[in-house]
């Protein structure tokens, strides 16, 4: 693959070589000292997989043309992979050929856990996506045979393009794709040989770029290296839940785990239609998908969207009359209290069903009962982290409710929903105590400060220069 790239004008191959790290696995090794904002690689745009070059295929090509409605840019690329992996002895293709060989034969996304492993995060929202794509990907493979593969047997042999091939290539695509966003709201989705070998460190900050001008992608040195270091891209701040399930692995204390709480309204509520024309005038649809993060565990939309599906016919007036920011404030007192309650209701139905509780998840984690690394590991760390925003939301509602109950200042309470919380409990305080090593967390008490450590905090809490560590 190397010698390949080199002919079509790749730059940087000399000075890096892959590797096998440990944790990481396969990655890129430096053979040099790099400083932060080099140049270390550059792909020339002849060679990337995208969408473009499978349409400009020869053989290919007029038959992804003519397929209506288009393929999505997944089930081209993917189709892409397959079919130029299916093209043995065919010269034309003998490139993009050595990058296949040098892909993974099979991956560790959640797709693959079986029953056993993905029951270890049942009741997480990794859990119900990964049993509907099961699902979908059955679904959209057999419409792709009546669409695509069988009309043309000669292109696509069946036995070449099977339901694992084809999770196979779109776990590539998941995995190993970039995506950019270009001028006029245009974006690209690319797989950049031997870019595509680099491992995710959130040490690094963003360094792949995409010149629109050239179509050449090219990765700077996140940080400095010495030469024998593994290099680094960053994937972005991805959820453990949305990392195992498209990268198949997870990071420990992931400090961008989130989850998604569904807020779905149908028609038989009372006052639909009204609170169908509110929901847009607040940012919102009928049903909203809300990240709830452990930063921003109870984010304001939340509030925002139960406030209108909670209206009272007497509330609903009062709504109306508000032109901007709709229901960004308490509409009342009983509107606010109901929503709260709800709240606090819901997140401990959300909790209950999960499988193994966040207490006993902690213990076995601690105890090595999953080997680490393996796939029952991996989804016990998304139960964790789900669990833990959770608590912290309802921890949170719980709060807010006390408030509006006690009818202190109810409305003040329940807008301050971005105002200083304990980043493991979530209760309010106005003496939180910041952590003394990285200072980006606070806590209401010890007791918290060392758990969070415990859970997770640690592996993401950096040092300063004389890098002591204020818990142990
Ligand atoms: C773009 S590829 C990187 C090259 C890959 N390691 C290989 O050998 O082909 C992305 C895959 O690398 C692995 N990976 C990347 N970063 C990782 C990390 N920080 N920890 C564990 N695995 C990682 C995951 O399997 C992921 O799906």
């Amino acid at each position: 693959m190397e010698s390949w790239l080199k002919s079509c004008g790749a730059k940087g191959l000399d000075d890096l070589k892959l590797a096998d790290f440990p944790g990481t696995g396969r990655g890129v090794k430096t053979l040099r000292s790099f400083k932060q904002g080099d140049t270390i690689l550059t792909i020339p745009s002849d060679v990337l997989w995208t969408v473009d070059h499978a349409y400009a295929d020869p053989v290919l090509g007029p038959v992804l043309r003519s397929v209506q409605p288009p393929l999505s840019t997944e089930d081209i690329l993917a189709l892409y992979l397959l079919f130029v992996r299916s093209r043995e002895g065919d010269w034309m293709y003998d490139g993009l050929q050595s990058h296949i060989a040098a892909l993974p034969t099979s991956y560790s996304s959640s797709v693959f856990f079986d029953e056993e492993e993905l029951e270890v995060c049942a009741g997480s929202s990794l859990y119900t996506v990964t049993k509907q794509l099961q699902q979908l990907l059955v679904d959209d493979y057999r419409a792709l045979v009546v669409r695509v593969l069988g009309p043309h047997p000669q292109l696509f042999p069946l036995d070449k393009f099977t339901l694992d091939d084809y999770i196979w290539a779109l776990c590539t695509v998941w995995s190993r794709s970039m995506d950019f966003a270009l001028p006029e709201g245009k974006s690209i989705r690319l797989v950049a040989p031997f870019a595509d070998m680099l491992n995710h460190s959130s040490e690094v900050k963003q360094c792949h770029v995409y010149d629109p001008k050239s179509g050449n992608l090219s990765i700077l040195a996140g940080k400095d290296y010495k030469a024998g270091d593994q290099a680094f891209i960053n994937y972005g701040p991805i959820p453990n839940n949305r990392l195992l399930r498209l990268y198949g692995f997870v990071i420990p204390g992931n400090p961008h785990d989130s989850y998604d709480l569904v807020l779905a309204t149908h028609s038989p509520a009372p006052r639909f239609e009204e609170k169908q024309k509110l929901w847009p005038k607040a940012g919102l649809e009928s049903t909203s998908t809300i990240a709830l993060t452990l930063t921003d565990p109870l984010p304001r939309s939340v509030l925002r969207y139960l406030r209108i599906q909670r209206l009272s016919e007497a509330d609903l007036a009062a709504v109306k009359l508000q032109k901007a920011n709709v229901a960004d404030e308490q509409i009342s007192k009983s509107n606010e209290s109901e929503v709260l309650q709800f709240l606090v209701e819901s997140l401990t139905g959300i909790l209950d069903g999960f499988g193994i509780q966040l207490e006993r998840l902690e213990e076995q984690l601690a105890k090595d009962f999953y080997p680490v690394g393996s796939n029952s590991w991996a989804a016990a760390h998304v139960s964790l982290g789900e669990q833990r925003i959770l608590r912290l939301s309802r921890k949170r509602a719980q709060y807010l409710l006390t408030v509006v109950d006690s009818g202190k200042d109810g409305k003040a309470g329940a807008q301050s929903t971005a105002s200083k919380a304990c980043a493991y409990c979530g209760q309010e305080s106005s003496q939180l105590m910041v952590c003394g090593r990285c200072k980006s967390v606070a806590y209401c008490g010890r007791q918290c400060q060392v758990a969070h450590y415990k859970n997770g905090h640690k592996a993401v809490c950096k040092a300063p220069a004389s890098g002591k560590t204020e818990v142990e």
